[in-house]
C-alpha cells in the first residue's frame, strides 16, 4: 500500500514555522504581514477558499481583509480596488480569486496588480521570473506539490515526471518547477494521445485536470508517486480528485489524498509569499 503524502500536516507545519517567523517581524518592524483577498459573485467553492485562507492569516498573525464584491460589479470597479489595494501600506499581498464572471476581463485584472504584491505570482513579470528560475514568489498549488515531494524526500534528478494539465495557474507553472529541479517533464493536455501510455511511464504523475477520478491504476507505473491536484465535487457533495485513490494506491509508492493533499499546501504557500511579500517591503525590495 502507498505511502500518503499527508498535506494536512506538512501545512501545519509550514504555518507554525510562519507563525515563529511572523512574530519575529512584527517585533522588529512594528507591522503585520497584510493580505487582501477579492472575491467577486458568490461562488460557493470559491468561498470555501476565501475563509480557509481567513483562517489561515488569523493563525498566524497576518493581518487580512476580504473584498467580497456583487456578481454585477464593473471591470472598471475591480479596477479601481485593485489600485487602490496596490497603494495601501497596510497590504502586502493581493488574491483576487478566480474565475472572474465572464464578463471582466481576468487578464486586465492580474495585469493590474502591482507585481510586488503578486502573491498567487499570476502577473507576466513573475510568470516570466519563474520561467528564468530567479523569482520572488512561486505559484502556491505548483510549490506546494514541490513541498510535498521534497518533504518525501524524493529526489527528482533524471525521473520522469509526467504534468497532466497545462493551465497558467497550475499545469505549466508546475512543469517549469519540476524542471528546475532537473526532472525530464512530460506535459499532456485534452489534445495528447495516447495518455494513458504516457502516465505508465511516469516516475511521477501531476494530475490536473478537472475531471473526477480520471486516472486510475492502469494509469499509474508500479513504485510511482502520485500527486492529485484536482478538486471535483461529486453530485453527492462528495470532494475528490482526479484521481482514482483506491485503485491507484494498489499500485503508487507515495500518494496525496483529496481532500487533505494539495489543497491546504496551496493555502501554506499563499501564507508564505505573503510574509516574502511583507519582507521586500520593508526592505524596499
Ligand atoms: N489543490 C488546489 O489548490 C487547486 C486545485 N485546482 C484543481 O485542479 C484542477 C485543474 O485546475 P486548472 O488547471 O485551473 O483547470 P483548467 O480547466 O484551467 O485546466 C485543465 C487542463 O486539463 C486539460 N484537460 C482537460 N480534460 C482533459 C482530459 N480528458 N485529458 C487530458 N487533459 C485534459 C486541459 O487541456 P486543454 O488545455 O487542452 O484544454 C487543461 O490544460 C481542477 O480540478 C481544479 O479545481 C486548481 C487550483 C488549485
Ligand atoms: N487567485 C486564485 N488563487 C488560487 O490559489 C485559487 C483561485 N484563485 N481560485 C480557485 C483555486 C482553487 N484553490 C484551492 C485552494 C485550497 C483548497 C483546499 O484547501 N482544499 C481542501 C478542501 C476544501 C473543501 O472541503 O472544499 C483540501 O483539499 O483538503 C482547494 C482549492 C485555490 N485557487
Amino acid at each position: 500500500m502507498a505511502k500518503i503524502l499527508d498535506g494536512k500536516a506538512v501545512s501545519q507545519r509550514v504555518k507554525n514555522a510562519l507563525k515563529d517567523e511572523t512574530e519575529k517581524f512584527v517585533e522588529k518592524y512594528g507591522i503585520k504581514p497584510g493580505l487582501a483577498v477579492v472575491i467577486v459573485g458568490d461562488d460557493p467553492a470559491s468561498r470555501v477558499y476565501v475563509n480557509s485562507k481567513k483562517k489561515a492569516c488569523a493563525e498566524i498573525g497576518y493581518y487580512s481583509e476580504e473584498h467580497a464584491l456583487p456578481e454585477s460589479t464593473t471591470e472598471g470597479e475591480l479596477l479601481s480596488l485593485v489600485e487602490k489595494l496596490n497603494g495601501d501600506e497596510k497590504i502586502h499581498g493581493i488574491l483576487v480569486q478566480l474565475p472572474l464572471p465572464k464578463h471582466i476581463n481576468e487578464e486586465k485584472i492580474i495585469n493590474a496588480i502591482n507585481p510586488k504584491k503578486d502573491v498567487d505570482a499570476f502577473h507576466p513579470v513573475n510568470v516570466g521570473k519563474i520561467m528564468i528560475g530567479n523569482f520572488d514568489f512561486l505559484p502556491c498549488t505548483p510549490a506546494g506539490v514541490m513541498e510535498l515531494i521534497n518533504e518525501a524526500g524524493i529526489d527528482l534528478t533524471g525521473k520522469n515526471c509526467v504534468v497532466v494539465g497545462r493551465s497558467n495557474i497550475v499545469g505549466k507553472p508546475q512543469a517549469m518547477l519540476l524542471l528546475h529541479k532537473n526532472a525530464t517533464v512530460t506535459i499532456c493536455h485534452s489534445k495528447t494521445k495516447n495518455i494513458k501510455e504516457i502516465t505508465k511511464n511516469a516516475d511521477v504523475l501531476v494530475a490536473a485536470v478537472g475531471r473526477a477520478q480520471m486516472f486510475d491504476g492502469d494509469y499509474i507505473k508500479d513504485g510511482a508517486v502520485v500527486i492529485d491536484v484536482g478538486m471535483n465535487r461529486l453530485e453527492n457533495k462528495k470532494l475528490v480528485g482526479d484521481v482514482d485513490f483506491e485503485s491507484a494506491a494498489k499500485k503508487a509508492s507515495c500518494i496525496t489524498p483529496v481532500p487533505g493533499g494539495v489543497g491546504p499546501m496551496t493555502i501554506a504557500m499563499l501564507m508564505k509569499n505573503t510574509l516574502t511579500a511583507a519582507k521586500n517591503a520593508v526592505l524596499g525590495k
